[in-house]
């Protein structure tokens, strides 16, 4: 109404690139993770996401150790924090980095790239977290079936306050 609106994108058509691949899984399936990460947010919202391979696409996605680029934030290692996502914007807005040191894999042991992927797109989207217990946006790792729909009211809602 007054210009007034809540920190998220002014599109709906997305780019996202995947700049470059964990060893720990197939090329085929980080890109299925991604995929299926972004379609999560792509079926309650009227987003859409085209994957591009050169340019600069709005949500840029690379895996990454510790101290990287111009990024301002880092990774720890093993466990601890295993991934950081910008809010929506210009440049390092939407961008996603996934932490190198983790062991990332299509699901079952080890990390689940969906999963993670999923979460962190939410902050890519402008969601920030939440406090209900079976979010996906709740602050802590929690490996959900990731067979099962990850998302919960309280994440369409608040994904929906900002696309609807
Ligand atoms: O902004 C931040 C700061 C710290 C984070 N910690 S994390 O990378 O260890 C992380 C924690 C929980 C998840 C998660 C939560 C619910 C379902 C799936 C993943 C993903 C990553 C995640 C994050 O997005
Ligand atoms: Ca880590
Ligand atoms: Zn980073």
């Amino acid at each position: 109404q007054y210009g007034y609106t809540l920190p998220g994108w002014r599109k709906y058509n997305l780019t996202y690139r995947i700049m470059n691949y964990t060893p720990d899984m197939s090329r085929a399936d980080v890109d299925e993770a991604i995929q299926k990460a972004l379609e999560v947010w792509s079926m309650v919202t009227p987003l859409i996401f085209t994957k591009i391979s050169k340019g600069i696409a709005d949500i840029m996605i690379a895996f990454r150790t510790k101290v990287h680029g111009w990024c301002p934030r880092y990774f720890d290692g093993p466990l601890g924090v295993l991934g950081h996502a910008f809010p929506p914007g210009p440049g390092l807005g939407g961008d996603t980095h996934f932490d190198e040191d983790e062991n990332w894999t299509k699901d079952g042991e080890g990390l689940s790239l969906f999963l993670v992927a999923a979460h962190e797109f939410g902050h890519s989207l402008g969601l920030s977290h939440s406090n209900d217990q079976k979010a996906l946006m709740f602050p802590n790792y929690v490996s959900l079936d990731p067979k099962k729909y990850p998302l919960s009211q309280d994440d369409i809602s608040g994904i929906q306050s900002i696309y609807g």
